[in-house]
């Protein structure tokens, strides 16, 4: 198995070219992140030249304060492009080859119809880039719109574009519909992206309600070879965290 330091939740007490060096030097095979937006994109291109990671991912804004995305929200799509043209744009300045454009706090036929509207303008100016959505749990993120792979499935059959895929994240995929090898399996053709995290506490995966060394197995044995996200909330430093690894 091959890693990526999710910087979003590790090494985040250091500004981001200096968490992509310690990833670096703790034997990660790349890095992913959040929300990079204040920093300078070529100090963060300039990072990962030295270290020789590719940056695999990041997200669209979530908008403001309390908001999760905007892309599912009725009457926000102007709001929502722009956001998607941000990472996108942002994405070409450190060759990241994923964009994971977040839904928001929505339900209803009108948030589904926006989100779709949505991700296929993002999915038209991808330019080559993989474009991600995420189902996220609903203790985490209560009213999120995303909530479940069977949503996002149906999601991405309706768009139709062959560059929408699915960010398995196995701890949201546990704490909402279990079964998390069955679906991987099941759904390997639609995944663009796999995040790990201990079930329910969203730490290191080496403990909870997962026993993530069979998951390894069953991620090699389905021939999964891009490397795994590591998005989980270290306690203390995350040098201190990766026995796992
Ligand atoms: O929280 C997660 O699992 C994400 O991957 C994310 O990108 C932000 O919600
Ligand atoms: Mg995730």
């Amino acid at each position: 198995m091959r890693f990526s330091a999710n910087l979003g939740f590790l090494w985040t007490e250091l500004p981001l070219p200096d968490a992509i060096r310690a990833a670096a030097a703790a034997g990660f095979q790349a890095v992913e992140c959040h929300w990079p937006y204040d920093v300078p994109a070529q100090e963060v291109a300039a990072a990962l030249r030295e270290t020789g990671l590719p940056m695999l991912g990041l997200n669209t804004r979530r908008g403001a304060a309390g908001e999760n995305g905007l892309s599912a929200l009725p009457g926000r799509g102007a709001e929502a492009r722009a956001a998607v043209d941000e990472a996108l744009a942002y994405a070409a300045a450190t060759d990241a080859g994923a964009v994971h454009v977040m839904a928001g706090f929505a339900e209803g036929p009108e948030a589904h119809a926006a989100f779709v509207e949505t991700l296929r303008y993002a999915c038209d100016r991808a330019d080559g880039r993989t474009i991600l959505i995420e189902p996220l749990n609903h203790y985490d993120a209560p009213g999120y719109f995303l909530r479940t792979t069977t949503q996002a499935e149906a999601i991405i059959a309706e768009v139709g574009a062959a560059n929408l895929k699915l960010m398995f994240d196995c701890y949201h995929v546990q704490l909402m519909e279990g079964d998390v090898t069955h679906r991987l399996e099941r759904l390997l053709g639609l995944i663009g992206h796999v995040q790990v995290a201990s079930v329910p506490d969203r730490g290191a995966p080496d403990h909870g309600e997962l026993h993530y060394p069979h998951v390894w197995e069953v991620l090699e044995r389905l021939g999964w070879d891009t490397p795994v996200g590591a998005e989980y909330r270290p306690v203390g430093p995350t040098e201190a965290t990766l026995g796992w690894m």
